[in-house]
């Protein structure tokens, strides 16, 4: 099925020239990037491994500071993390002592929402990931794709604006995986969240994103930052469909081509 893909024309992520050096600046990890993201806009950050598209994206979420430059979410300058950012990583970072459900509510009980409310948010979204039949069940119980659904549904209780979520399914097989991204896609429909995800997979970046920017190669800097006019302003919910998409290939074979100029660049 194609859903309609509903972008605002307003900026809410603003990378300015952002630089960040370590090593006591003798290493630059991430070179004068700069970067617009308009609000409901998923993004993939792609490139070659240590190409600084963790450091940009945990830069965005406040975990990093930059050496030089500044960013901005929502016209505020980024001085740590806050809850209109919320991270999925690749471990899944369940508590196991909670089940699923508890899992879910835990954060928004930190932030003080009232019990009523969590219950409501959490059985929600329990459904949004299909977890409602495990929602009982520890940590210890769930397999890895269910442990990331937890990880998704607690997030997402939170109400975070954007959504920062780094190689989310890197840990999980690849029908999983691909079970995953299908179920995100669905997901971003309803919640329609701004997302940055980083991941090395070119296949997925191409079905999830809306817009891929590509790094180069230490030091990293943007390569490219193409939208993917081939979906015409659709997300598909089958890869079937998005694969016999008119220029689909295009893309993946120009991504691969990217892929390798930057490793070539390295080992010359
Ligand atoms: N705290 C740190 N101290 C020194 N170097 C660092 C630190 N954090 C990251 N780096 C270096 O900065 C570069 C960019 O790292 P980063 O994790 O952002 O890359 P990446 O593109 O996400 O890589 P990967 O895909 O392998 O996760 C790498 O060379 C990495 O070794």
């Amino acid at each position: 099925m194609k859903l309609k893909r509903d972008i605002s024309e307003h900026n809410i992520i603003s990378v300015n020239d952002v630089t960040k050096t370590y090593l006591g600046g003798t290493f630059t990890a991430v070179d004068n990037v700069s970067l617009n993201i308009k609000e409901g806009e998923i993004v993939a950050f792609v490139g070659p491994s240590g190409c600084g598209k963790t450091t940009v994206m945990r830069m965005v979420a406040g975990l990093e500071t930059p050496t030089t430059g500044g960013i901005q979410v929502s016209g505020h300058d980024v001085q740590g993390p806050g809850p209109d950012r919320g991270m999925i990583f690749q471990a899944y970072t369940s508590f196991p002592w909670l089940t699923a459900r508890q899992n879910v509510e835990y954060g928004i009980k930190i932030l003080g929402v009232p019990a009523a409310e969590r219950r409501e948010r959490a059985q929600k979204l329990l459904e949004e990931v299909h977890l409602i039949a495990a929602a009982d069940k520890y940590p210890a119980e769930l397999s890895g794709g269910m442990k990331q659904r937890v990880a998704i549904a607690r997030t997402l209780a939170q109400k975070p604006e954007v959504l920062l979520m780094d190689e989310p399914f890197g840990a999980l097989d690849a029908q999983v995986r691909w079970e995953m991204q299908e179920m995100m896609v669905e997901i971003m429909d309803v919640e329609k969240k701004t997302v940055i995800m980083v991941t090395h997979d070119i296949q997925e970046a191409i079905y999830m994103a809306d817009r891929i920017v590509f790094y180069t190669r230490t030091p990293g800097r943007i390569k490219e930052d193409v939208y993917m006019d081939f979906k015409q302003g659709h997300r598909f919910t089958s890869k079937e469909d998005l694969l016999s998409q008119p220029g689909y290939l295009e893309i993946e074979k120009q991504m691969f081509a990217w892929m390798r100029e930057e490793i070539q660049l390295q080992a010359a």
